[in-house]
């Protein structure tokens, strides 16, 4: 292990209750120590490094302030909780992070009773926490509810229906935006510049602050006058502040880095009689460790790096990424339709529509995290002619189902949706899998469904998504990076609804969606070598299905399995629905689907989650042979 920082007070601090053991003077170095000990464990595991830093100071001042875990403290996104897992009783296994059966990384309730709430997607922490404010007041226990959410997750629309919300919650709320001015790329929209505004008009938020400070020393009768005149002061400041006008006491906007600012406003906080009060946090994406502070991205995310140097571990250079496979590809569809239009929701990068936008800037758009206006606002291009790319990652366009439904798939509008991180997605654990699209896609009239099984299918898929007009189509493809086939010079156009015979042979048929092609035709390696003569099909389509391939295989094979990278609900059900509707297992067919298991599935390798899942070679290859094993004759028995 690469020596380990020297944190002496740090060693001393395992919960919260030994934190607030400390004296005032003691937190800056306590702070330092964290920060250290915080870059020394994620330049081993990897994962979310700058959105922790940024909160270093916070966690400590929060922590060392509000009595928690009686006070619930509920972390929005839950990326930035490294610093609060090593403060409670989890720095012992903080370097097992993200990896199988060590720590989640992010919060979760099952790990720690200061995780009071799970999260990982955004802008649920108001909500959440309105929700613990509100059950502690109804059973007059003590405890407050402290959401602390970035300006990222502002822009999210849920957390607007929270503080619409939070009225009711009086004192016992209390909301602390930690503004760093970046989501994962620098953040868009309105929020963000009226944050800014906010941030750089402190002069006058003195002002207020000094008016507040004399009308706490002035006695009761003199409050309406100082509260006049914060008003007028107020006025001052751009109409008083968003929060204020949704019923929230708007404190700051103050140093997230200045313990000697953080611990007397946390303090009043706790102790003022009015509430819910907003606390704004200004703070700084990768404070204190300079490879952050002077990157991009402010190591957002980054795989194991060199504490000294902070250069990043690079695996070696291999097959493009699909989500680069994508980008390149859709810019250059668009280099000669102007119809094209691009929109991510806070994730350029990640759907790497950060290639289309250094193309096309003009045409992209990024709506910060807020899919369903995202989808809802492809639905609007193309019902007026645009043909809109939506590209979303698989886990995070579940919050958008209802648009996807209503706005998009009743209206039969032709919006293309780009489904990123299909499948088990490793480091990120189940809050990110991308297990349900196919079951909540395929399931909707009108809709078209393709899953690549490789960046060259990606590429033909992108460009039959271009120039379907008549109706919704989706294309799903797994994080991470392709095969290694050749990309093709020319894209071709699919004809919706075929799928293609990639091996021919007599008994066994596997009939494969997506990625998992690469095991079935493992599969069949092994199976022919047991002498069973087996087809492979990738079926390209779980909607519409390729009917007349799927007959074909079902009706001339003794044995056929089904296998995709989705829950039940899929296209083994389809291909089921179909072999009942079409009397094809009454013939005795030995049909099986598979698919992920109905559980969560913590983080770890993807591979090997693809084992514990079954969806691997030798899975395959074990559900055959338990087929042919399968004596029909015991069955009939049964029934007798
Ligand atoms: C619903 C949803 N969409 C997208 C994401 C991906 N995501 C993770 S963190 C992040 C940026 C969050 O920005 P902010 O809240 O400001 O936190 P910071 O990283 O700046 O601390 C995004 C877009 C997500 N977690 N949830
Ligand atoms: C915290 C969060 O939701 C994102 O940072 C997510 O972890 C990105 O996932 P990828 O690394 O697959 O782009
Ligand atoms: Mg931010």
């Amino acid at each position: 292990m690469a020596d380990l920082p020297a944190t002496p007070l740090l060693d001393a601090v395992r919960t919260p209750d030994d934190l607030r053991k400390l004296k005032p003077e003691q937190l800056r170095q306590l702070a330092d120590e964290l920060r250290a000990e915080v870059i020394s464990a994620v330049g081993v595991t990897g994962g979310h490094l700058g959105s922790g830093l940024g909160v270093v100071e916070l966690t400590t001042a929060i922590h060392y302030v509000f009595d928690t875990p009686t006070d619930r403290l509920v972390w929005d996104v839950g990326h930035q909780c490294y610093p609060h897992k090593i403060l409670t009783g989890r720095r012992d296994r903080i370097r097992t992070l993200r990896q199988g059966g060590g720590l989640s990384g992010f919060t979760k309730r099952s790990e720690s009773e200061y995780d009071p709430f799970g999260a990982a997607h955004s802008s649920t922490s108001i909500s959440a926490a309105l929700g613990f404010a509100i059950a502690n007041k109804l059973a007059g226990k003590p405890g407050k509810a402290i959401a602390v959410i970035g300006d990222g997750a502002m822009s999210a629309g849920m957390a607007y229906e929270a503080m619409n919300n939070a009225e009711a919650a009086g004192n016992r709320l209390v909301v602390i935006l930690n503004d760093n001015d970046m989501s994962i790329a620098p953040p868009v929209g309105g929020l963000s510049a009226y944050l800014s505004r906010i941030v750089s008009s402190r002069e006058f938020l003195g002002l207020r602050e000094i008016l507040k400070k004399i009308a706490r020393k002035l006695p009761r009768p003199f409050h309406e006058a100082a509260r006049k005149t914060d008003e007028y002061a107020r006025g001052m400041t751009m109409g008083g502040t968003l929060f204020e006008e949704l019923g929230f006491y708007y404190v700051g906007p103050i140093d997230g880095h200045n313990l000697d600012h953080l611990i007397p406003v946390l303090e009043n906080v706790r102790d003022a009689e009015e509430g819910p009060i907003l606390i704004h946090v200004v703070t700084k994406k990768g404070k204190g460790y300079a490879p952050a502070e002077a990157s991009a991205d402010k190591y957002h995310g980054v795989q194991k790096f060199d504490v000294i140097t902070g250069a990043q571990s690079k695996s070696p250079p291999g097959p493009p990424q699909y989500q680069n496979v994508f980008g390149e590809a859709l810019a250059r569809e668009a280099a000669t339709d102007p119809r094209i239009c691009a929109i991510t929701a806070a994730m350029p990068s990640g759907t790497g529509l950060d290639k289309f936008a250094a193309a096309h800037p003009d045409r992209f758009f990024d709506v910060g995290i807020a899919e369903q206006h995202a989808v809802t606002f492809a639905a609007g291009l193309a019902a007026q002619g645009m043909r809109p790319f939506c590209a979303i990652y698989s886990t995070f366009l579940q919050r958008a189902y209802d648009q996807v439904v209503h706005d998009v798939a009743i209206q039969n509008l032709p919006v293309r949706f780009a489904i990123d991180r299909a499948g088990l997605v490793g480091a990120d654990g189940a809050t990110h899998a991308g297990s349900f699209d196919v079951t909540y896609l395929a399931t909707l009239p009108n809709m078209v469904v393709m899953a690549a099984a490789d960046e060259a299918e990606l590429v033909h898929m992108v460009h039959t998504c271009v120039l379907h007009d008549s109706g919704p189509i989706a294309v799903r493809y797994p994080r991470g990076n392709g095969v290694g086939v050749e990309l093709p010079a020319v894209p071709e156009r699919l004809e919706i609804g075929k799928g293609r015979m990639v091996r021919e042979g007599k008994t066994v048929a596997i009939l494969s969606l997506g990625t998992r092609l690469a095991e079935a035709l493992r599969a069949a390696d092994q199976l022919e070598a047991k002498g069973l003569s087996t087809s492979v099909a990738d079926l390209r389509f779980a909607k519409p299905l390729d009917e007349a391939l799927i007959r074909r295989l079902l009706t001339t094979h003794e044995v056929a399995v089904t296998i995709e990278e989705g829950a039940i609900g899929g296209l083994g059900a389809h291909v089921l629905t179909m072999a009942s509707d079409e009397g094809l297992i009454d013939a005795g067919l030995k049909l099986r689907t598979m698919r992920l298991p109905d559980l969560f599935q913590d983080q770890d390798k993807p591979e090997l989650q693809y084992k514990e899942a079954g969806l691997d070679a030798d899975a395959i290859v074990e559900a055959v042979l338990k087929a042919l094993r399968h004596n029909s004759a015991a069955v009939a028995g049964a029934r007798a």
